[in-house]
């Protein structure tokens, strides 16, 4: 099937290149020439594991191509997929500027198909209710290009094109970074919003190598489940999945703060309840908080809808708030060792806001750097990937060393922020001697705490 993609972040370029990979002819759009040109010469400008690999072979195939010219992409693809970034606004709701100015560009570009019926997919994040509002953008689109068309016709003797026809679909997104090809191949369901049975079967053959689990690491298991509902539920789906995920992590961080006041530990708490299939081992990881791209801006949107519908969302408020001052927790429990933070040197191990991304938007780390200089430390950081990109130009606030053991050296503590696997295999002991005072504060509960109090550190969890 031909594809387009627009908009080529971590969900944009990932879908077109999975999809590629399982046999579609896709292009992908992006008004970012750098990025463009990059993603034309074979690099990708985002770290996601297994990507290159895949955006390689299948550019190779002839399958994946890269352009800035939506037009180009308009005309080709049956399928069209929005992937562009929904940011949060100040107030808490999603900036959907760049939706709507593609939604605009595929209005114009779509008479340019001589009537190909096309599906519109939303695969961005939306606000409840956006798959109508696409739809009224594109058709405005599509008139004001009929409108210039014919004028342009009046006194020729051709003939006018077939009306474009399309629909939108709202097709939303669950992968995760870090494992998002991987997530891709072995989705747990597929979720397709539309009210339309054309557009559903287009949907539904697109994705059939992946609900036929042809590219998924378990090809026995049972086909993915397909879920179609109304657009406006699609929508609701991909924000009440996160806000869940959201809460979970908030539940059992407040169980692990209540944890540490009574003497509990919260790994084996979360281990007790996860067994229960009602409740599921998944997402009860205590710590500093989530962070990343999505979780913290469709929480509050969805605070922010809730509230345009004169409905205060309470539960979803708490979770926002265990989760700001959970990112206060580490800063606690280093004044707790050390009392006074002015003129010492914290040292951090990881700065993404999670391992396996190179993505810092909202990681928990930018905010503890903050908090951090505000109290008169110095900080500096050690990150797999960040050390090694051009991201920390990008940061102000931290010294980013090259390695762990540079980091420790002359440090007053260090604070386990990112939970790479790397760091479980650092040589604590040489770290421990080139430190001021070896204070490991752990902030994921991911390393071995006796194998570290054996090294020299003292140790300190998160409710452990
Ligand atoms: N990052 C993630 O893990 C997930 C993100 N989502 C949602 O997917 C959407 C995209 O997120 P990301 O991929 O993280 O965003 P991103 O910020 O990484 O990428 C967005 C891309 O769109 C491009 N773009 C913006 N305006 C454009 C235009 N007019 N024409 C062509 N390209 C344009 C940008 O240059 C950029 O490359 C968001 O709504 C997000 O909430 C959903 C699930 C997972
Ligand atoms: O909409 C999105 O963008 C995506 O948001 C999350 O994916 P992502 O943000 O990539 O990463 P997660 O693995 O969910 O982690 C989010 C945050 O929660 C934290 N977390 C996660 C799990 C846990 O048990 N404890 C915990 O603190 C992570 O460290 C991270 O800061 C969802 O898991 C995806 O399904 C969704 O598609």
């Amino acid at each position: 099937m031909r594809v387009c993609v627009i908009g080529t972040g971590y969900v944009g370029l990932v879908t077109g290149a999975c999809l590629a990979h399982i046999g579609h002819h896709v292009i992908c759009v992006d008004n970012n020439e750098e990025k463009v040109k990059m993603l034309q010469s074979g690099r990708s400008p985002i770290f996601e594991p297994g990507l290159t690999e895949i955006m390689q072979s299948s550019s190779q195939a002839g399958l994946l191509e890269f352009t800035t010219d939506l037009g180009a992409g308009v005309a080709h693809g049956t399928v069209l997929f929005i992937a562009v970034g929904t940011p949060p606004l100040p107030t808490g709701e999603s900036d959907t500027r760049y939706v709507e100015a593609v939604a605009r560009g595929i209005g114009e570009h779509l008479n340019d198909s001589q009537g190909e019926y096309k599906v519109i997919v939303n695969k961005s994040t939306v606000p409840i209710g956006s798959g109508d509002w696409v739809r009224a953008i594109v058709q405005s689109g599509v008139n004001e290009s009929q409108k210039t068309l014919v004028g342009a016709l009046v006194g020729s003797r051709s003939t006018l094109e077939q009306a474009a026809e399309f629909d939108v679909v709202s097709n939303p997104e669950f992968l995760r970074e870090g494992s998002a090809v991987y997530d891709t191949f072995n989705p747990d369901r597929i979720v397709l919003g539309s009210n339309c049975p054309q557009a559903i079967a287009i949907m539904q053959e697109l994705y059939e190598p992946i609900t036929q689990r042809q590219f998924a690491a378990n090809r026995d298991l049972p086909s993915v489940p397909v879920l179609v509902t109304d657009l406006s539920s699609a929508e609701m789906i991909k924000y009440a999945a996160n806000a869940f995920l959201a809460t979970k992590i908030s539940f059992i961080n407040e169980v692990a703060n209540i944890c540490d006041r009574v003497g509990a530990n919260v790994t084996q708490v979360a281990q007790g309840i996860g067994l229960d299939s009602r409740i599921g081992n998944k997402f009860l990881q205590a710590g500093i908080g989530w962070g990343g791209s999505c979780f913290p801006k469709d929480v509050s949107a969805l605070i922010h809808t809730a509230n345009d519908y004169g409905y205060e969302a309470h539960l979803l408020k708490a979770a926002v708030s265990v989760n700001q001052r959970q990112r206060l927790i580490l800063i606690e429990k280093l004044q707790q060792v050390l009392k006074i933070l002015k003129g010492k040197t914290v040292g951090l191990l990881g700065l993404t806001f999670k391992p396996d991304t190179d993505d810092m938007r909202d990681a928990p780390a930018l905010h503890l750097i903050e908090q951090l200089n505000r109290l008169g430390a110095t900080v500096k950081a050690y990150d797999p990937i960040v050390s090694q990109s051009g991201l920390r130009d990008g940061l102000s606030g931290v010294i980013v060393e090259t390695d762990a053991e540079r980091l420790a050296d002359r440090c007053d503590a260090l604070v386990l922020v990112t939970d790479w696997q790397q760091f479980r295999d650092l040589d604590y002991s040489k770290m421990a001697s080139l430190m001021n005072s070896p204070v490991m504060i752990d902030g994921r509960n991911f390393l071995d705490r006796q194998a570290l109090e054996q090294c020299g550190f003292q140790y300190l969890g998160v409710g452990s």
